[in-house]
């Protein structure tokens, strides 16, 4: 973690906010309460969880929204089985996988594949990341289920998330006789040298700044290599070196981002 926070919560989500940081030791303050004068602050309310960056005059707001906004714009009109993501992934028509997103961040990339009918385990470690991917899980669940949006319902059904380090939860499937092996490994570490031009959007440079570069993500490759039924996908920027220095079977180029893709055995039609 490369910057500070603390967490606060309002009366009405001291519990969930409660049971959030007896899971990662992490103190807990009210609304009201003093603090060390931490840049970023990870609020529990009654509406949400968010991480609010405090530098500015209008305080930066970043939180996980699956039902409205940019995610729900995508889901409509994105492109479905024709994204880059997609394609590097091999969801097509019935195609369905299953995902073992083992970098999940804020869930964005999961929720393109579960839209298209895979299912998608979450593996996350920064608390930060956890608690807005959780919260926004959460919400939309109960969102589409008021709604009766039960296709949105289908899509957030098929996404768990798990607090963990991705390396060592793929490890302990593979000492495990009963595990379930993915189809596909999906990795999208942090690169230490994102650029701001790579991280368009201020949400996600504070994002890059509370959880900082994944200095260690060279150790994701083997766990995942071993794990993968079929492939493992990378996403990296796009001059970006590659990930533990493995030559990928293939590579698909974007504009920014590029995605390296490791194959094992051809995809079931
Ligand atoms: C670039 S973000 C992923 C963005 C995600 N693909 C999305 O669409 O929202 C990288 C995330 O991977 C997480 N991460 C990096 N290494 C990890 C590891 N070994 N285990 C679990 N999470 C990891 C970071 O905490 C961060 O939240």
């Amino acid at each position: 973690m490369k910057s500070g926070f603390v967490v606060r919560s309002t009366i009405s989500s001291w519990e969930s906010a409660e049971r959030f940081c007896r899971q990662f030791s992490l103190p807990l303050l009210d609304m009201q309460a003093k603090h060390n004068q931490e840049v970023f602050q990870l609020i529990f309310d009654h509406q949400n969880v968010h991480l609010l960056d405090c530098r500015a005059k209008k305080p930066l707001t970043l939180m996980v929204d699956f039902v409205t906004g940019s995610r729900d714009h995508r889901r409509k009109f994105g492109g479905g089985a024709g994204q880059a993501v997609a394609k590097a992934v091999g969801v097509k028509g019935n195609r369905t996988l299953h995902v073992l997103d083992a970098t999940a961040g804020l869930g964005g990339d999961a929720f393109v594949l579960a839209c298209l009918g895979s299912r998608v385990t979450m593996i996350e470690r920064s608390p930060v990341a956890y608690a807005l991917l959780a919260d926004g899980l959460k919400r939309g669940l109960l969102q589409a289920e008021e709604a009766g949006d039960d296709e949105l319902l289908a899509i957030l059904q098929r996404m768990t998330l798990v607090p963990n380090d991705g390396s060592d939860w793929m490890r302990d499937q593979l000492a495990s006789s009963d595990s379930e092996q993915p189809d596909v490994v999906y990795l999208d570490p942090m690169f230490p040298e994102k650029s701001k031009k790579a991280l368009a959007k201020k949400e996600m440079q504070i994002f890059q700044e509370v959880v900082g570069g994944d200095e260690d993500a060279d150790k994701l490759f083997e766990p995942a290599f071993a794990l993968a039924k079929y492939r493992v996908v990378v996403k990296r920027p796009k001059i970006a070196p590659l990930l533990n220095g493995q030559e990928p079977s293939v590579q698909l180029v974007g504009k920014s981002s590029r995605f390296d893709v490791y194959a094992k055995k051809k995809l079931p039609e």
